[in-house]
C-alpha cells in the first residue's frame, strides 16, 4: 500500500494514533491527536509523553507505557478508574473548563526496527455521559417502585421488605419490633361527602408511614417495645386530630384515625405475618370500641387492650 494512502488513513481515523520508539519518543502522532491535544507532530516529534504532559509521571498510563517498552506486555486502561489520564479536549473552550475527554487507552508493543509501541485513545465521553444518565434513571425507578404515587410515602411493596429485613434483625438481636396498623375512621363517608379527590388531598396528610392499602397505614419502629409504641401511637392519634380537618359524619366533626399496636421481641419459630395479624386484630377491635382510639395485641389473653 502506498505510504501517502496510509498516512491519510491514520488521520481520518476517529481515534487517537501515537508511536513510541524504543525509549518512548514519539514517533508519529495523527491528526486526531493534533486536533485534540492543540499540539502539531513537529512539537512532539522526538518528545516522551510524559515531557510531553508531566501530569501522567506517575500514574497508570506511564507504567503501562513502560511495561510495553521493557517486557512487551500490552494494557488497557478503562476510563473508570481513570477518566481523562491526559490533557486532551473534544473542543478549544473545553479546555478552560477542564473538561478533558474520557479516555479508553490501549497500549500495545510492536516488533518493528524503529516503532516499539502503539497508544490508541478512543473518545468514551459520550457513551460514559448515557451510562451515568441511565444508571440515575434506573435508581429513580428503582425508588419510585417503592413509593406510593398519591401519598409519596413508602408503599405496600417497601413494606413487605422493611418488615422482613426489620424482623429478622429483631430475632438475630432478640430487640422488640412493634407495628402500628392506622386506619381513616369513615373514610367511606368522607368520600362520599367531599368527593374523591379531598378524599386523595386527605390521605396525603400523613407522613413517615407506609401506605399499605386504601386508606390503611403502617409504621414499623424498631427496638420498640408495647409500652412506647402504644405512646407513639397515640401521639400520632391525637397529630392527626390536631391536623382539623372536617368530617361531618364522625362524632368530633373532624378526622380521625385508629390504630391497633402489636410489638414482640420474634423467637426463633415466629412468622413476621404473626405481628400484621396481631396488629390486625387490635386495629378491628379499635373499629369495634368506637373508632379514634389505640389498642395493643395482648398475646398472653389473646386479645386486644386500650393503650
Ligand atoms: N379518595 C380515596 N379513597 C380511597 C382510596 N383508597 C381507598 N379509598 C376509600 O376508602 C374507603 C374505605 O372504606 P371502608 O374500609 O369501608 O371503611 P371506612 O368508611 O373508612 O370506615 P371504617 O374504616 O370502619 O371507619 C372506601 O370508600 C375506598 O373507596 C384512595 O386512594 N383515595
Amino acid at each position: 500500500m502506498d505510504l501517502e494512502l496510509v498516512r491519510q488513513v491514520l488521520d481520518s481515523l476517529q481515534v487517537g494514533l501515537v508511536l513510541l520508539d524504543r525509549a518512548g519518543r514519539v514517533v508519529s502522532w495523527n491528526d486526531w491527536m493534533r486536533r485534540h491535544s492543540g499540539l502539531e507532530f513537529a512539537a512532539v516529534q522526538g518528545q516522551r509523553l510524559t515531557e510531553l504532559f508531566p501530569e501522567i509521571q506517575d500514574g497508570r498510563l506511564a507504567w503501562a507505557i513502560d511495561e510495553a517498552l521493557r517486557f512487551r506486555l500490552s494494557s488497557m486502561l478503562a476510563p473508570t478508574l481513570n477518566p481523562a489520564p491526559l490533557p486532551i479536549y473534544r473542543r478549544p473552550g473545553d479546555r478552560e473548563r477542564s473538561e478533558q475527554i474520557q479516555q479508553l487507552i490501549y497500549i500495545t508493543p510492536l516488533q518493528h526496527p524503529v516503532c516499539a509501541c502503539l497508544i490508541q485513545i478512543h473518545d468514551m465521553t459520550a457513551p460514559r455521559r448515557r451510562e451515568r444518565r441511565l444508571r440515575d434513571q434506573s435508581s429513580l425507578l428503582i425508588e419510585t417502585s417503592y413509593q406510593d404515587p398519591l401519598t409519596k410515602v413508602g408503599n405496600r411493596r417497601r413494606f413487605d421488605q422493611d418488615l422482613s429485613k426489620l424482623f429478622q434483625q429483631a430475632r438475630e438481636r432478640q430487640r422488640p419490633l412493634a407495628l402500628l396498623m392506622i386506619d381513616v375512621d369513615h373514610f367511606k363517608s368522607y368520600n362520599d361527602h367531599f368527593g374523591h379527590p379531598a378524599g386523595d388531598a386527605c390521605l396525603r396528610e400523613g407522613d413517615r408511614i407506609a401506605r399499605y392499602g386504601g386508606e390503611e397505614f403502617v409504621a414499623l419502629l424498631p427496638d420498640t417495645d408495647q409500652v412506647s409504641a402504644c405512646a407513639i401511637a397515640e401521639r400520632l392519634r391525637l397529630a392527626v386530630a390536631q391536623l382539623a380537618l372536617p368530617h361531618p359524619y364522625t362524632p368530633l366533626g373532624q378526622v380521625t384515625v385508629s390504630i391497633g399496636v402489636a410489638a414482640m421481641t420474634p423467637s426463633p419459630a415466629t412468622l413476621c405475618y404473626t405481628l400484621v395479624a396481631q396488629a390486625d386484630i387490635a386495629l378491628y377491635s379499635s373499629k369495634d370500641a368506637g373508632r379514634n382510639r389505640c389498642l395493643w395485641y395482648d398475646a398472653a389473653i389473646g386479645k386486644a387492650q386500650t393503650c
